[in-house]
């Protein structure tokens, strides 16, 4: 488990240190310097995938301090997620020396609830807010549902969650949600805006995009809170620019107003979260709304290969929009992209698991060199399967994160509560678990005392006394749960946070409970809770404010990339999350029509030039070697399909791909030429071949040394065998609005609208332009979600 860092507020200041500077300045090539030293006015670094946008911003960063231009706490750097951030964090510290206190880098959502911690009370939160993941969100939805009589038969409580994300993320209030609201689910969730945006602020909560938002309202309401930001932050730095949404975008063009030092950098063409509303026009229009921006082109890229560019630059040109770049290397050509072709998914994950144990036993790389990427979530299966089989150690960056298991989940509820009473959704959670007699009738008796007085149910436990509909019975329990927590509440003050967790969670009967009976699972949840218990220790012996309410916000807001993943072992992670990284090895799986890209996808053309903007951005993750995999039959939903390959693979420059036999690609046939035999399938090809990898490997002092590029290649000596233990949720989902659907005959679709319930129900489903809505009685449609 890892902590952000957390940084003091003091203003220091670092003297110039020009040993330092020449350093920074050394280790960029001229263009990099360039955008560097272009220290005055809004800058733009847009340019392709490993050209270094990334260290680029980081030199920035460090040249800033070391030349005594900013001081740490005049710069501010937000990042897509915790892991980069801590990155950049410490690159920029192994560049100018330990003096970055004060220095603000992180994600937008973790620096604004940041912001909201010191400044949220003037906005009416105080500052141990609670952070709500989606599940609590959606037990509020429920309970409001419940309380204003909406019934779940027009739409379950997640549809209203998605429409009320929606609207909130295009800035639309509940008053203008309701004269906007079309439909019944859209009337629905027009009634339970309000109510859910009332009982969060009771709660003293915020869910994820409150955090975007809510500062958005305190700038504008306390334009003096703003300006105190703009004027400490000299320089603001923002990296994946490309993937901002509307909020974010305001939120930076806010600070930056007043000394205008925004830097961003990113790629048009690696936009790949549009579909959750990232506004790619952001990126566009930089020069537009900043007309005196300086734009750096950086075009030499360092990460991959020349093949691997030129596989990657023919991806992308099948695209129309995008900004034009050029990119090259003075990398080796490297090897031939590899094509595996297999009959289905398992014999695709052996293929992926031999050559990673082929590659690691032959050239010595490291377990921690391969990623797997994949479309969905789902394909991660059967890869670990053959992993597993093999004793090969590999993680999964997505799966259920440690944050987000039950056992944990219920510990930090606990917690969350001392900090926080009024946060509704945690007592909801935790009031009888484990049971202490307060049933399900109590709880609404509680809930009706609370409603009817306009309490928080919190308010209404430490009044059961009052409640006269409770028996005896029922209000000692009720009173012995409220003094756990009180007791508790007054002592965070005074105890270590790590003491604290320690003792709650054995009194309220948490640690019995998962000994109760000697299951492994038991065990392994038993386990977990001490983990976490350990990790806030390590965070209160590292933090500068080492509370718990500080401890709670930040992991509320670790993002699935920060799980653990030092160890040397494989990574699994779909395309999306492997943005901003790379690995000597990568394959790409699953490149069948309908899966890759997505059938619902390939029916739009927008929708389609995302999915190769998706293959794009995997297919550049890869320094040394690139599989390009896809499987004959894939099964799904219950069903062995046949697949045909991904067009993809036939738009791809077929002069650099070779079957994983060593054929040729012949893409007009689809199928497979073989330069030694002249025929055989690639299918049958069950070995590795020993031409394949006759080149040796590159090291730092081969032609590495000519482009001054790092590297990362290890060589180890040992591996530990094992996967690591994935809790894999096939996730069966609702049919709910803004969920893609397939259907046997329309193909796939995107649910518009719900009504009805059971036998009843009924779903508006968009199927592309060529079919358009469709209404299906879900009992007969038999649709599978998809996503
Ligand atoms: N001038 C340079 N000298 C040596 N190595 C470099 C240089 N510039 C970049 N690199 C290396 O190239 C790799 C890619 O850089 P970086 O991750 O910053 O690229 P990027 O443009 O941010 O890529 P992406 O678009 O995928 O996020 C990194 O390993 C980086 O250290
Ligand atoms: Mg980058």
């Amino acid at each position: 488990m890892r902590q952000i860092p957390i940084q003091r507020e003091e203003p220091t200041s670092i003297d110039p240190d020009p040993e330092a500077e020449k350093r920074i300045l050394d280790g960029l090539n001229e263009r990099q310097r360039e955008a560097v030293k272009a220290t005055d006015g809004p800058v733009m670094i847009i340019a392709g995938p490993g050209s270094g946008k990334t260290r680029t911003l980081t030199h920035r960063i460090a040249y800033l301090l070391a030349t005594g231009k900013a001081k740490p706490h005049e710069i501010i750097a937000l990042t897509f997620t915790n892991k980069a951030a801590r990155e950049m964090q410490e690159r920029v510290q192994k560049l100018v020396g330990d003096q970055t206190k004060g220095m603000w880098v992180g994600t937008f959502h973790s620096s604004f609830a940041r912001v909201l911690r010191i400044d949220g009370e003037k906005i009416g939160y105080s500052r141990d807010f609670s952070i709500y993941d989606t599940d609590d969100s959606k037990r509020i939805i429920k309970q409001q549902m419940n309380r204003l009589n909406v019934s779940t038969d027009d739409v379950s409580p997640r549809g209203i969650q998605n429409l009320i994300s929606d609207a909130k993320n295009r800035m639309v209030s509940p008053e203008k949600y309701a004269s906007v609201a079309r439909g019944r689910a859209q009337d629905a969730a027009a009634k339970i805006y309000p109510a859910y945006e009332k009982a969060l602020r009771k709660a003293n909560a915020m869910d994820f995009d409150d955090l975007l938002l809510r500062p958005l309202e305190l700038f504008d309401e306390h334009p003096d809170v703003l300006e105190k930001y703009q004027t400490r932050w000299k320089y603001v730095h923002i990296d994946e620019y490309q993937d901002t949404n509307h909020a974010q975008y305001m939120l930076a063009r806010n600070l930056a107003d007043a000394h205008d030092n925004l830097c961003v950098v990113g790629d048009d063409a690696q936009s790949i979260y549009a579909f959750r509303g990232a506004d790619i026009t952001n990126i566009l229009s930089f020069e537009k709304d900043f007309p005196d921006a300086t734009t750096v082109r950086l075009e030499q890229n360092y990460r991959s290969t020349g093949r691997i560019l030129a596989l990657a630059d023919s991806i992308i040109k099948e695209n129309d929009d995008q900004l034009d770049k050029e990119l090259w290397t003075e990398n080796d050509d490297g090897e031939y992209i590899a094509l595996m072709e297999s009959l289905s998914e398992k014999d695709e994950a052996k293929k992926i698991e031999r050559r990673i144990r082929d590659l690691h036993v032959r050239e010595g790389l490291s377990h921690g060199d391969f990623a797997v990427l994949y479309r969905t979530n789902a394909q991660s299966r059967p890869i670990e399967e053959a992993l597993r089989k093999e004793n090969v150690p590999y993680q999964v960056i997505g799966g259920t994160p440690f944050y987000q298991r039950k056992e944990i989940k219920d510990a930090l509820a606990y917690l969350r509560l001392i900090v926080n009473p009024n946060d509704t959704a945690n007592i909801q959670r935790v009031i009888n678990y484990p049971t202490r007699g307060i049933g399900r009738k109590t709880q609404e008796r509680l809930q009706n005392f609370a409603n009817k007085h306009g309490f928080t149910l919190w308010q209404a436990i430490e009044r059961v006394e009052d409640i006269d509909t409770l028996s005896t019975r029922a209000k000692n329990a009720v009173e012995s749960f409220r003094f756990l927590i009180a007791k508790y509440a007054s002592k965070a003050e005074s105890m270590p946070a790590d003491e604290l967790a320690q003792e709650i969670i054995r009194e309220a009967g948490l640690l019995s409970e998962l000994r109760k009976d000697h299951t492994r699972e038991n065990l392994m949840r038993w386990e977990n809770v001490q983990d976490l218990v350990s990790g806030i220790a390590d965070f209160v012996a590292s933090s500068d404010d080492p509370s718990l309410s500080v401890f709670l916000q930040e992991i509320a807001l670790m993002t699935s990339q920060d799980e653990e993943d030092d160890a040397d072992q494989v990574t699994l992670m779909t395309l999306h999350a492997s943005k901003g990284l790379e690995y000597p090895v990568v394959f790409v799986a699953g490149l069948e029509e309908g899966l890759f890209p997505l059938e619902m996808a390939a029916k739009e053309k927008q929708d389609l030039e995302e999915e190769r903007r998706l293959f794009y951005v995997g297919a550049t993750r890869a320094e040394e070697y690139l599989f390009l995999s896809w499987a004959r039959s894939r099964y799904r939903y219950g069903d062995r399909e046949t697949k045909t390959r991904s067009r993809f693979l036939d738009e791809i420059n077929s002069d650099v791909v070779r079957t994983a036999g060593g054929g040729e690609l012949d893409q007009k046939k689809n199928r497979f030429k073989s330069s030694s035999d002249g025929g055989s399938d690639s299918s049958n090809y069950d070995g590795v071949d020993p031409h394949y990898y006759r080149r040796n490997l590159r090291d730092g002092s081969g032609s590495g040394a000519s482009n001054g590029k790092e590297r990362k290649l290890k060589r180890i000596e040992q591996s530990s065998g094992g996967g690591r233990r994935v809790v894999y949720d096939e996730g069966q989902g609702e049919i709910v609005p803004g969920v893609r659907v397939e259907h046997s005959k329309f193909g796939e679709g995107k649910v518009q609208d719900v009504e009805g319930r059971g036998e009843k129900a009924t779903a508006v489903v968009y199927f592309g332009s060529d079919i358009g809505n469709k209404k299906l009685k879900l009992k007969y449609a038999r649709l599978r979600i998809i996503g």
